[in-house]
């Protein structure tokens, strides 16, 4: 596999392209451990139009590069450890295809924070896969679902990409019937949080699942039923990297802020609001207070 920095010979037809748009934990309960030590997580998932945007073209071998405003933050990584080009391979791999041999070039736009808990690097190979299915003619099958959740536990989610329940590992996935309007604010304070390490620190891990719930047709209803619900992952978290606790802070500052909550195994946290304007507003409020933190807002669905 080889790594190119150039990108599509000029002339080329125009590049395919997919939104990896960021996965967020509106509630995330640990509920168990398996005997492998992955946990068994009861989870409410929402993907706002906020993430990274990845585009096939064709070039030569299979190859990628990385631009955008946090390209840096994956500078030190080896491109063939890159989930884009690992997604990538196993799908041509599925498809009984040799990378090697595929003539394409992935050209990943980095716009989410990495190592951040929203699920950046899950999205990009959950993104990949799609766009190397749509070039192949084929559409994603069980078997290659079960060899993508290898690549992360986040992966199947993340090929599914719409509001969901998710429970197992987080493989075992039920799409949620209906959520209200809202807006949602998204905050890191640029402080990367290894998701292993978090895991690590927790010491209970059989906490209650979620209320069963299929989603919910208001956004009053919404915001009473998340409430009751937690991210066991917070304390934790806050622990290792004190600034999640500044962030949540300042959302919870926000009086139309209703809910308050860091998403997976932070540092990214999330507010929700009334309408995406409100969000907006918000955000524009923390970009000018607090400048180096990443702020994104956006319609939660
Ligand atoms: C915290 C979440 O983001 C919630 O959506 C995910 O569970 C994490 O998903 P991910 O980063 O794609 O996870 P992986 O790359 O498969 O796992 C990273 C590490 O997190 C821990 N891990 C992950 C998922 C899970 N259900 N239990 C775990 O204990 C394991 O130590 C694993 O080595
Ligand atoms: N395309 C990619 N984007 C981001 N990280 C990547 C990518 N490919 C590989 N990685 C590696 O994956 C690790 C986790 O990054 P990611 O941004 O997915 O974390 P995360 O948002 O905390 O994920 P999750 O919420 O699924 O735990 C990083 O340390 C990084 O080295």
């Amino acid at each position: 596999m080889t790594s190119l920095k150039a990108g599509p010979a000029p002339g080329a037809p125009a590049p395919r392209s997919e939104f990896a748009r960021a996965k967020v934990n509106l509630a995330l309960h640990v509920v168990g451990q398996r005997a492998d030590g992955y946990h068994l997580l009861d989870s409410i998932v929402a993907f706002p139009a906020i993430g990274d945007r990845l585009s096939l073209m064709e070039g030569a071998g299979l190859a990628m590069s990385v631009a955008g405003p946090f390209a840096s933050q994956l500078a030190d990584l080896d491109p063939k450890d890159n989930l884009v080009l690992r997604a990538a391979a196993l799908t041509l791999e599925h498809a009984g295809l040799d990378p090697e041999g595929a003539g394409l070039h992935l050209r990943l736009e980095k716009s989410l924070p990495v190592a951040s808990g929203i699920g950046g690097g899950s999205a990009d190979a959950a993104a990949a896969i799609r766009l190397v299915c749509d070039h192949l003619g084929i559409e994603p099958d069980d078997g290659l679902r079960a060899k993508a959740l290898k690549l992360g536990a986040d992966v199947p989610m993340c090929l599914a990409m719409r509001p969901l329940r998710a429970r197992g590992i987080g493989d075992d996935l039920v799409p949620l019937a209906h959520l209200p309007d809202a807006g949602i604010l998204l905050v890191n304070p640029v402080v990367p949080v290894a998701t292993p390490a978090i895991f690590r620190r927790l010491s209970e891990k059989s906490n209650p699942p979620i209320e069963a719930s299929d989603g919910w047709d208001s956004y009053a209803q919404m915001i009473d039923m998340l409430c009751l619900m937690r991210n066991d992952l917070e304390g934790p978290a806050i622990a290792l990297a004190p600034a999640i606790a500044e962030v949540l802070g300042a959302l919870r500052g926000f009086p139309d802020c209703a809910l308050a909550r860091m998403s997976g195994s932070g540092a990214t946290c999330f507010g929700l609001f009334e309408t995406a304007g409100r969000a907006e507003a918000a955000a524009g409020d923390l970009r000018r207070l607090f400048p180096h933190w990443w702020v994104a807002a956006a319609a939660l669905t």
